[in-house]
């Protein structure tokens, strides 16, 4: 479990986050939602160390992340994994390389080990026998279950996604939710996913965050999203009108 205690996190005199507290559990799509310029990128690199909060904790299963040294998070870092919202896979590695990346950076395992690895983490993401393919061959949809199998390479207990439907059309998009949301389950891993797409939340969204200003303006399932009466949120969920319209059949 990931725990999040009163963050607070400025630039300047840019008040980003405003004493966020939130728990994310294992086994459980934890969706982090909000307008554009709300602070969830901002949150997400906070809960990951990418930025150091300007005050708060976040805990790792009662370890405080935030209060640790580089070395002494080290521990914690190789049970992180991390989806890219451009996937960010190394053009000059084939496929089969990028997913072995982390495994020869922290691991000792033998080269039969990390092949027998990455032909694991292919067959889950339904991608058996494309190891020798470059990025530049695959699909958006491809790259981003690359992108994942990079990212369970290192057995995670906790993987974060940044929109991971960003480029991709609305059949694909359910594929690597369902994707990502199996992976949650089977391996029980607390994910953390930023999106801003409205079919994740209605069909993934386990756990939901919503920021607005900065703020948790609201916290819930996609069973109590489509009946709240916050305001906000209702502008934020209900802004299409293919929304509004499914919102009469709920
Ligand atoms: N490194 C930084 N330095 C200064 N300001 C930053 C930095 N990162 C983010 N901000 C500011 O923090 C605010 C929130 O940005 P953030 O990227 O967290 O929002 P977001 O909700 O993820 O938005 P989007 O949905 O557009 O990606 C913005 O005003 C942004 O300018």
């Amino acid at each position: 479990m990931i725990q999040v205690e009163e963050i607070y996190k400025s630039f300047g005199s840019n008040d980003v986050l405003k004493g966020i507290t939130a728990d994310f559990k294992p086994g459980k799509n934890n969706l982090i939602i909000g307008s554009s310029g709300s602070g969830k990128t901002t949150l997400l690199k906070c809960i990951v160390g990418l930025h150091e909060p300007t005050s708060g904790e976040v805990l790792y299963d009662k370890e405080n992340f935030t209060s640790m040294h580089f070395e002494g998070r080290v521990p914690i870092r190789k049970q992180i994994g991390m989806l890219f919202q451009n996937s960010a896979l190394f053009d000059s590695m084939t496929v089969e390389e990028n997913i072995i990346f982390p495994l020869n950076l922290f691991t000792e395992m033998s080269r039969g080990e990390k092949l027998d690895r990455a032909n694991f983490c292919l067959e889950r993401v339904n991608l058996a026998g494309k190891n020798h393919l470059y990025p530049s061959e695959l699909s958006g949809g491809m790259k981003k279950r690359v992108g994942i199998a990079r990212a369970i390479s290192m057995q995670p207990k906790y993987l974060f996604v940044d929109e991971p439907n960003s480029g991709l059309d609305p059949m694909t998009s359910i594929l690597i939710d369902d994707l990502i949301s199996e992976i949650t389950q089977d391996f029980q891993t607390t994910t953390v996913i930023v999106t801003h797409d409205m079919n994740s939340v209605m069909g993934i969204g386990d756990h939901i965050l919503f920021l607005h200003n900065g703020e948790k303006w609201w916290e819930g399932s996609n069973h109590q999203i489509a009946h709240t009466d916050n305001k906000e949120l209702n502008a934020f969920v209900f802004a299409s009108k293919f929304m509004q319209a499914a919102r009469e059949k709920l």
